[in-house]
C-alpha cells in the first residue's frame, strides 16, 4: 500500500517539514475588505449548522481543522456539547465506516504488515519527530462496537486526538494518529473498490507479534518523548499488547484502562446516591456486567477498587461482581473460557447455565447493571423494570458505542424506573423532562479520562503508566464535580468544563507518577498542589482566535 506521510495540517502542496501555522494575513486585496475574527467565528458556526446530516457536519469540521486549526479548536472549546457528538461518538463511527469514501486528504501514519523490517524508516518520515508527544494507535479491528473496519479505523485515532487538543490542550503538532494495517476480515471492505487498505484477510498472531515488537521499538527510537494510547484493538490483542509492552514503554489501553477509570468514577457518584436512597452501605452494591470483552473486563477490574477502597479484601470485592457474555452467566462449571474472563468466573454457582438476562438478574439481584456488549436494546423494558423492582435508585449504564448499539435509551431507562434511574451511557443522549423536573443523563465515556491521564503522563515524563496513575485519574474525575453539578444528581461534570477537569486529572496523575517513582520530570516534585495545577494550565495550548 502507499505509505501516507503528509500530516493533517498540511494541504498536500506545502512542504512536509512545515509546522502548523495560523493562517498568515493575506496581502491587500486578496481577502474581503471586512473579515472580522469574531464575525468569522459566527460565520463558520453558521456554515456548520446549515448542514443537515451529522456526516456532512463531520466532513465540514474535518476540512476546517485542516485549513484553520485555531478556528476549529476555538469553536470546539466554545461548543463542546454540540461538537463532541460530531467529531467523536456517535458520528465518528459513521465516518470510520465510510472513511475510504469520504477520504479527502492524508491524516496520520498508515503502516502495513508489508513495512515489516523497515518500520523505523517509515516513522522517520513524520515531519515533526521532536514535537510528537501522544500517538493513538489502532489496527481497526474493533472500532467502537462496529467491528473490523480495517484501515478505515484511522478515523478513531484522529477523533481521539482532537479531544486531546480540545480537552487537555495538547499542541496539535504533538499528536500522531496511527493506523496499523494487518488486513481486514470484513468482506464488504475487501470487495469495495474504494477501500484504501490491504486487500487481504488479517494475519495470524505470530507475524503480528513480530511486527508489534519491531513497531514498538522503532516508535521509542523515532519518538523518544512519546506516550502511546492503544485504541480499539479486538479484545484478545487489546490484552495481549497491553501486557507485553506496558513495563517497557509509556503506554495505556484506552478501552481497558480509560474505560475502567471513567466508569469507576461515575459509579462512585452513582453508588453514593443509590445507597443514600436505599439506606444500605456502599459495600453492599452488586454489579452485573452484560458483556465481558476488553471493555467489560477492564471496567470490572477497575471497579474492584470501589470495594477495596471501602475496606473489603480483594476476594470480597471480586464476589460483588458478576459477568455475562454471549453464553450467559460466566461460572467455572460452565467449562473452558478465554483467559481474560477467568478471574471473574463465579466459583459459587454450580447450577445449569443461565442465559436469559432476566433470570440472571433474578439470581444475582444486582444494584447496578452495566452494558458493554454491543447489543442494542438488550436492556429492554422488562430488564429495566426488574432493576427498578430491586432498587429504589437502580444504576443502569448502557455503555456500548455508538448510540445505535446502546443497550437501552435514556428515555426507556427514565420511563421504566419512573425517573429514579442513575444513568450513564457511552454515547450522548439528550436530557429529558420527567414529572416537572429535568433529568440529565451521564456520558460514561473514556473521553473524560484519556486527555487528562495523557497530559499528566506527558508532563511527568512518566516512563510507564501505572495502575495507580489510572486510578488517580478516576478518583480525580469523581471528585471534580461542583456543588451545582451534584445538586442535579450528575454523575460526571458538565462537558463544557473539560479543560478544567483535564488539568485537575493531570495534576492527580502527576502526583501518582511521583509516588510510583516513574516520573522523569522530577523537578515537579517540589511544587505545591496549587503550583502544580497552575503549571499544568500553563502548558495547555490555546487556539489563537
Ligand atoms: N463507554 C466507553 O467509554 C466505552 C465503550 N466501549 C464499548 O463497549 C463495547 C464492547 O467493547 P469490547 O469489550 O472491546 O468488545 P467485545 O466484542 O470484545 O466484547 C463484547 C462482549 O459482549 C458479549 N456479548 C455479545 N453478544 C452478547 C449477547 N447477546 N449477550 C450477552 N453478551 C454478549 C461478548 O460475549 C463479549 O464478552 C463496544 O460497543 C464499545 O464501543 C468500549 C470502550 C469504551
Ligand atoms: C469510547 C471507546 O473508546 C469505544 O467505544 O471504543
Ligand atoms: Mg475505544
Amino acid at each position: 500500500m502507499t505509505i501516507i506521510l503528509t500530516p493533517y495540517w498540511s494541504n498536500g502542496v506545502q512542504k512536509l517539514k512545515m509546522a502548523p501555522q495560523p493562517p498568515s494575513k493575506p496581502k491587500h486585496g486578496l481577502a474581503p475588505p471586512v473579515l472580522d475574527d469574531d464575525v468569522h467565528v459566527r460565520r463558520c458556526l453558521a456554515q456548520l449548522r446549515s448542514k443537515t446530516s451529522p456526516l456532512e457536519k463531520y466532513i465540514y469540521l474535518s476540512a476546517l481543522k485542516h485549513e484553520n486549526p485555531d478556528m476549529f479548536y476555538k469553536l470546539c472549546l466554545d461548543n463542546m456539547a454540540e461538537f463532541t457528538p460530531i467529531i467523536y461518538t456517535p458520528t465518528v463511527g459513521e465516518a470510520c465506516q465510510k472513511w475510504s469514501h469520504i477520504y479527502r486528504r492524508p491524516e496520520g501514519i498508515y503502516i502495513s504488515i508489508k513495512d515489516k523490517g523497515k518500520i523505523g524508516s517509515v516513522l522517520k518520515n513524520w515531519p515533526k519527530l521532536d514535537e510528537a508527544r501522544i500517538a493513538v494507535v489502532t489496527d481497526g479491528s474493533r472500532i467502537l462496537g462496529l467491528g473490523d473496519l480495517g484501515v478505515n479505523g484511522m478515523g478513531i485515532s484522529v477523533g481521539k486526538l482532537s479531544l486531546y487538543v480540545a480537552g487537555a490542550g495538547i499542541r496539535p503538532v504533538s499528536t500522531v494518529p496511527i493506523c496499523l494495517d494487518f488486513g481486514t476480515n470484513t468482506q464488504k471492505y475487501l470487495d469495495d473498490p474504494l477501500y484504501m487498505g490491504l486487500r487481504q484477510r488479517r494475519i495470524g498472531d505470530e507475524p503480528m507479534t513480530a511486527f508489534m515488537d519491531e513497531f514498538m521499538h522503532e516508535m521509542s527510537v523515532a519518538f523518544p518523548k512519546l506516550l502511546i494510547q492503544f485504541e480499539d484493538f479486538s479484545t484478545d490483542h487489546a490484552f495481549m499488547w497491553l501486557e507485553r509492552f506496558r513495563n517497557q514503554y509509556p503506554l495505556f489501553n484506552d478501552d481497558i484502562q480509560g474505560t475502567g477509570a471513567v466508569v469507576l468514577s461515575g459509579f462512585i457518584n452513582a453508588a453514593k446516591l443509590s445507597s443514600a436512597a436505599s439506606g444500605k452501605p456502599l459495600t453492599s452494591h452488586k454489579i452485573l456486567f452484560f458483556g465481558a470483552g476488553s471493555a467489560g473486563v477492564g471496567v470490572a477490574m477497575q471497579l474492584m477498587s470501589f470495594f477495596t477502597l471501602q475496606g473489603l479484601s480483594e476476594k470480597e470485592a471480586r464476589e460483588r461482581i458478576w459477568l455475562v457474555d454471549s453464553q450467559g452467566l460466566i461460572f467455572d462449571a460452565r467449562g473452558p473460557m478465554a483467559e481474560h474472563k477467568q478471574y471473574f468466573s463465579r466459583r459459587d454457582y454450580t447450577g445449569p447455565p443461565i442465559k436469559d438476562l432476566l433470570d440472571i438478574i433474578e439470581y444475582v439481584k444486582p444494584t447496578a447493571l452495566l452494558g458493554l456488549s454491543t447489543i442494542s436494546g438488550a436492556f429492554h423494558s422488562g430488564v429495566i423494570q426488574a432493576m427498578a423492582a430491586l432498587n429504589a435508585r437502580p444504576i443502569i449504564f448502557p455503555l456500548s458505542n455508538p448510540v445505535k448499539l446502546s443497550e437501552c435509551t435514556f428515555q426507556d431507562a427514565v420511563q421504566h424506573t419512573d425517573g429514579q434511574v442513575l444513568f450513564a451511557s457511552g454515547s450522548p443522549f439528550p436530557e429529558m423532562d420527567w414529572n416537572s423536573r429535568t433529568i440529565h443523563p451521564g456520558q460514561g465515556n473514556n473521553m473524560y479520562i484519556f486527555p487528562g491521564l495523557g497530559l499528566g503522563a506527558i508532563l511527568a515524563r512518566a516512563s510507564a503508566v501505572t495502575d495507580t496513575m489510572v486510578e488517580a485519574s478516576s478518583l480525580g474525575l469523581a471528585e471534580s464535580l461542583t456543588d451545582d453539578e451534584r445538586s442535579f444528581d450528575l454523575l460526571y461534570p458538565r462537558i463544557e468544563r473539560i479543560r478544567e477537569i483535564g488539568a485537575f486529572i493531570a495534576k492527580e496523575v502527576i502526583r501518582a507518577a511521583q509516588k510510583a517513582g516513574v516520573d522523569r520530570s522530577t523537578d515537579l516534585r517540589r511544587m505545591s498542589d496549587a503550583e502544580l495545577l497552575a503549571f499544568v494550565h500553563s502548558k495547555m495550548w490555546n487556539p489563537m482566535v
